[in-house]
């Protein structure tokens, strides 16, 4: 598995101010949104085109497009749906597949409730969408379902990541012919007793949605 951190001024600028406490819900989604777009940037570096031709007003002029099956976009609900517009911003002839998924907060383990994704991923480059890598169950179960339905080619793209949770995912995936990647605003310290990122920004998906 392949790990990207994304290294910029702009992209530590944004997540600081993400993280601050005093952040409201309006101004955490517009800075999450900001920041999936850099992301989105790197992640997108593989992406498959083909060549193409297109007439200018002058001349004939060679080029790419993105080729064909079209990439796939997944969200994990809830707050992977705060960093779908950012995606599509750049992708904006990707397909959109969804998956639900939640994380006992007893347990730590994820529990998919909705899944609505192409059943044959065959030859699909897919990115998947979750600001939170905590202990990586969620993120593991989500990529996995993209591998049985034949995707070869999986990128995470996240806000935060831990460590432990990079290491689950590198074990995890580590004999799969299909690559895998995550690319990430930021890897942080380490998980605390509860599961959450420190130091973190909180639970993501209240931040986006008001539950404060
Ligand atoms: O790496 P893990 O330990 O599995 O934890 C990370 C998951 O937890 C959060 O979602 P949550 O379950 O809180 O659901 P939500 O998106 O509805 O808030 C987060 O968005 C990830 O999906
Ligand atoms: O720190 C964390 C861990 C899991 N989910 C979150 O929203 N935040
Ligand atoms: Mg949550």
């Amino acid at each position: 598995m392949q790990t990207l951190a994304v290294d910029h001024p702009l992209v530590a600028h944004k997540l600081t101010t993400l993280r601050d406490v005093r952040t409201d819900s309006p101004t955490f989604r517009r800075l999450a949104d900001e920041l999936v777009t850099l992301l989105a940037y790197e992640a997108t570096r593989d992406v498959r085109v083909v060549e193409a031709t297109v007439a200018t007003p002058l001349v004939e002029a060679g080029g790419v497009q993105l080729a064909s099956p079209k990439p796939l976009v997944v969200p994990i609900l809830r707050a992977g749906l705060g960093m779908l517009d950012g995606m599509t911003r750049l992708l904006p002839t990707a397909e959109v597949g969804f998956l639900g998924m939640i994380r006992d907060e007893g347990t730590l383990q994820a529990q998919t409730y909705a899944t609505r994704l192409p059943d044959d991923l065959s030859g699909r480059q897919c990115y998947v969408l979750d600001p939170m890598l905590a202990t990586g169950g969620t993120l593991a179960a989500a990529i996995k379902l993209l591998l049985d339905r034949g995707a070869d080619h999986v990128t995470a793209l996240c806000l935060l990541a831990a460590p432990e949770g990079l290491k689950y995912l590198e074990q995890a995936f580590a004999d799969t012919a299909a690559p895998v990647r995550v690319v990430t605003a930021a890897i942080d310290s380490h998980l605390n007793e509860q599961g959450f990122i420190m130091p973190g920004l909180g639970d993501a998906g209240d931040r986006l949605y008001g539950v404060v």
